[in-house]
């Protein structure tokens, strides 16, 4: 009883500083552009929930991967440490804070969420945080699967798993090229994961050929003895307008929009955007 105490005051002590971090992370990103920022901490706030800072649904053992991987980094605006991995910050809407015209105001404005990041029961569903090579070739994540991710009984979903290996191929995809979408993955179940467990993603940057660029994905236990999954992708840089071609396609068929409103569509605004800026990166190794 008196070691589940201290392990609570330690988990709530890790979440208020949490909270402190996230508050420190967000203001450096506020413009003019951007919805005004409050003081109060999430879930009370209007500030956007880094969901890759710890909640008390972490297992010990995510907890300990955790302090690993930020006691050898820093966040990604440079306040922690200053060993090889950097943080990368993860919200539920990737478009949230960018601004722009009629179109992508009403991207914004829309119900959308980030997969991965949609059940917002802490511990419910993908618990993940990523971390970034400072050289680059490798990002790695900390996943933990909730119970909702179930797929054989008692198991991961086979879904959820190729969920998050894209998220993290993806991630560290766009980190390096800028705007990219998933050509083909390719992935071989060896083991099946236990639901609850935490286990580790680790993408390897492979070839560059162009606008194409490969990568492989691991998924082992977090001591690395057992591994889960395997795979291999391709990743095709794209410009904005590929996907957004798409977006207003929709949104003049079934939303309020007018062809005048695309021709307005400020994709130079989402170039410029901070969002943009933050989740894809132009730095080439
Ligand atoms: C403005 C929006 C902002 C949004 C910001 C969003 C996120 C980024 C930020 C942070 C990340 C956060 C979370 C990450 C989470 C998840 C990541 C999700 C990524 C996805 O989940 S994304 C959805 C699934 N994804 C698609 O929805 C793609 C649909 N698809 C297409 O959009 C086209 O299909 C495309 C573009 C792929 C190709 O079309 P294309 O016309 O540009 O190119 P083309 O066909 O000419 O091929 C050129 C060369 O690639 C080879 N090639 C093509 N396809 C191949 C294949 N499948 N296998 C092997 N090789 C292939 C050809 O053989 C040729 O090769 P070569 O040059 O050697 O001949």
């Amino acid at each position: 009883m008196m070691r589940y105490g201290v392990a609570m005051a330690s988990i709530l002590r890790r979440v208020s500083q949490s909270f402190v971090n996230h508050r420190l992370l967000a203001s450096p990103f506020k413009t003019d552009l951007m919805r005004p920022m409050v003081t109060l901490s999430w879930p009370f706030s209007a500030q956007p929930r880094d969901f890759s800072l710890p909640n008390p649904s972490w297992s010990k053992e995510m907890m300990q991967q955790y302090d690993l991987y930020t006691s050898q980094g820093e966040a990604e605006d440079g306040e922690e440490g200053s060993g090889p991995w950097i943080r990368l910050p993860s919200y539920n809407r990737t478009l949230k804070f960018a601004t722009g015209g009629a179109c992508l105001s009403k991207i914004i404005q829309s119900e959308a969420r980030l997969f991965t990041r949609n059940i917002t029961v802490p511990g419910a569903g993908f618990e993940y945080v990523l971390f970034i090579k400072k050289t680059q070739e490798k990002c790695v994540c900390i996943f933990q699967a909730g119970h909702l991710l179930e797929g054989p009984p008692g198991h991961v979903h086979g879904g959820a798993t190729a969920a998050m290996i894209d998220t993290v191929n993806g991630t560290h995809a766009s980190y390096l090229c800028g705007p990219v979408v998933t050509a083909n993955l390719n992935i071989n179940y060896r083991s099946p994961i236990p639901l609850g467990s935490t286990v580790m993603l680790e993408s390897t940057l492979g070839q560059r050929e162009g606008r194409k660029t490969f990568f492989s994905c691991r998924v082992t236990s977090t001591d690395g003895s057992k591994v889960y999954v395997e795979s291999k992708a391709l990743f095709l840089s794209i410009s904005v307008s590929h996907i957004l071609g798409g977006t207003t396609e929709h949104l003049i068929r079934y939303h309020d929009v007018t062809p005048g409103d695309i021709t307005a569509l400020p994709t130079r605004d989402l170039e410029d955007s901070e969002t943009m800026r933050r989740t894809w990166r132009t730095r080439r190794p």
